[in-house]
């Protein structure tokens, strides 16, 4: 019998740097997330949450250092081509398009995903599959009685669901999630907390999230950011201890609320 090998992450980053003209928004940065876990990233305004979420999803491209994806270097490479080896982002409401429903934007990603024809996805069959899968994604979103109204007209904690919806129709291994409760009221959060459950059997989730209690309840493991940097990385209930977190992050949030 050998030593058990440690739990591969899915998802890691190495001495990871971003300066925007000479400031230094994450200053080398490693970051290893297990496959299947719920991965919450979090910190004090500034730290360099938003910035190192970007990263990730090929959004900014680093200015040092090395991201993997199931053991693949994907440091540099464009936001599709990142999708393309499993890693979604959700998307923010302001790409929305009022006018289209749920549906018609579901439908819209899904074929937009797919990698048959032009003339095969114009098919009925294959609008149809479409169709299905959409009122599929949408009922696990809990959005599929609104399924046919204007995405405009939808509620703001809806319209949250809906983003969650549109980067599950690219059934990613590997899901970001920017802030998934923020600004929403504790009904809403309570929803997507359970949300958030349901969807992440079978994926692996990372979120940048503000709320603790939102953390809490997900996350298996935290890595708390300052100043462009790891400060302490470990599951929810160590590092809610962490002496050096409660003064840099949970103190100052105390302190705001
Ligand atoms: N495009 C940019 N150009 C210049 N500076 C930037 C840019 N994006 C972020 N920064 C700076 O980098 C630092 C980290 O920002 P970032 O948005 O990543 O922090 P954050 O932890 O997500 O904060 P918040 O919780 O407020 O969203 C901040 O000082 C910010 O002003």
């Amino acid at each position: 019998m050998g030593t058990p090998v440690p739990e591969s992450p899915v998802l890691t980053a190495r001495s990871l740097v971003k300066d925007f003209r000479g400031f230094r928004a994450v200053d080398g940065v490693d970051l290893d997330v297990a496959d299947g876990a719920v991965h919450a990233l979090v910190g004090p305004n500034g730290a360099g949450k938003t910035t190192l979420f970007h990263l990730l999803t090929g959004f900014h491209r680093p200015t040092a250092g090395r991201i993997h994806v199931g053991g693949r270097d994907l440091t540099g490479k464009r936001p599709e081509q990142i999708a393309r080896h499993g890693v979604a982002r959700s998307f923010q409401i302001t790409s929305l398009f009022p006018q289209m429903t749920p549906r018609e934007h579901l439908e819209l990603a899904l074929q937009a995903g797919t990698t048959l024809g032009w003339r095969f996805w114009r098919s009925d069959r294959a609008l149809r599959r479409f169709t299905d899968r959409a009122l599929d994604l949408l009922d696990q979103v809990g959005l599929a009685a609104h399924a046919d109204e204007p995405a405009g007209a939808l509620a703001y904690g809806r319209k949250r669901a809906l983003e969650l919806a549109l980067a599950l129709a690219l059934d990613p291994r590997v899901l970001l999630l920017d802030e998934p409760t923020a600004g929403m009221g504790t009904e809403d959060i309570d929803r997507t907390v359970e949300l958030i459950r349901r969807i992440r059997a079978g994926r692996t989730v990372v979120m940048v999230e503000h709320n603790m209690t939102v953390v809490a309840a997900l996350a298996d493991r935290v890595t708390v950011l300052q100043a462009g940097r790891v400060l302490v990385e470990g599951p929810y209930a160590e590092v809610r201890r962490d002496h050096r977190v409660i003064s840099a992050y949970l103190g100052d949030a105390r302190a705001a609320h």
